[in-house]
């Protein structure tokens, strides 16, 4: 197994979290790509190709031979994509989209070393209870959706929307933990199961 850092090329705390919660400590790195999705491009390719551009961006700020980790997320209602909301009123109407239906959480996850690409795509299905116009107002003003993709997030306030989901948990907050162990596996990066607990 591998004792060198790995990287992950994201600016989310909460990934670098989750993955702390699966024994893996990494170094972050500053990565920005063109996140527009191309016209007649579906949302499972999208966030491929969003990922696979991010551990793209990863691989050349490291040193030849280093493992680097991306990931992207995205809300799906239909066939159109729900990105984080870029002001109140988009935020509330996505709320209300959401209200009393069910959606798709696409998460794609790649990990690269030079010349090596492997990546997966988890999808899960989520089942939003009606939400109320208070209730949405409220939700918007926690702050909580603003940078959030389908301006939500499972794991805090807006847990109390949540009736079901079909999938990954740990995807819906960005990252699936059991896919991405065995990808990171298959690079000789260990999980807490090879380093012992903690
Ligand atoms: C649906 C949902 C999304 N999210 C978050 C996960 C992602 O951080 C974000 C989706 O945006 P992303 O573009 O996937 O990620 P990011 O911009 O936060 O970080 P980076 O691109 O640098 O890796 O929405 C939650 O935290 N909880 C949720 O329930």
């Amino acid at each position: 197994m591998s004792t060198e850092p790995l990287y992950l090329a994201s600016a989310s705390v909460r990934r670098r979290e989750l993955l702390a919660q699966i024994g893996v400590p990494c170094q972050r790195l500053v990565c920005s790509v063109d996140e527009q999705q191309l016209a007649g491009e579906s949302a499972e390719v999208y966030v491929l190709r969003v990922t696979a551009d991010k551990v793209q961006a990863g691989l050349a700020q490291v040193a030849d031979g280093a493992v680097v980790l991306a990931a992207d997320t995205a809300v799906v209602l239909g066939e159109q994509i729900l990105g984080k909301p870029v002001d109140r009123q988009q935020g509330l109407e996505m709320l209300r989209a959401l209200s009393g239906r069910e959606h798709r959480v696409l998460t794609a996850v790649a990990v690269a070393q030079h010349g090596r690409c492997l990546s997966q795509l988890v999808e899960t299905r989520v089942w939003f209870r009606g939400l109320s116009e208070a209730e949405i107002e409220a939700y918007w003003a926690s702050g909580e959706p603003r940078d959030k993709a389908g301006g939500y997030g499972i794991q805090g306030l807006g847990a109390v929307f949540v009736e079901r989901i079909d999938g990954s948990y740990s995807a819906v907050v960005g990252l699936p933990l059991m896919e991405t162990a065995q990808l990171l596996a298959q690079f000789g990066v260990a999980c807490w199961q090879q380093r012992g607990l903690r």
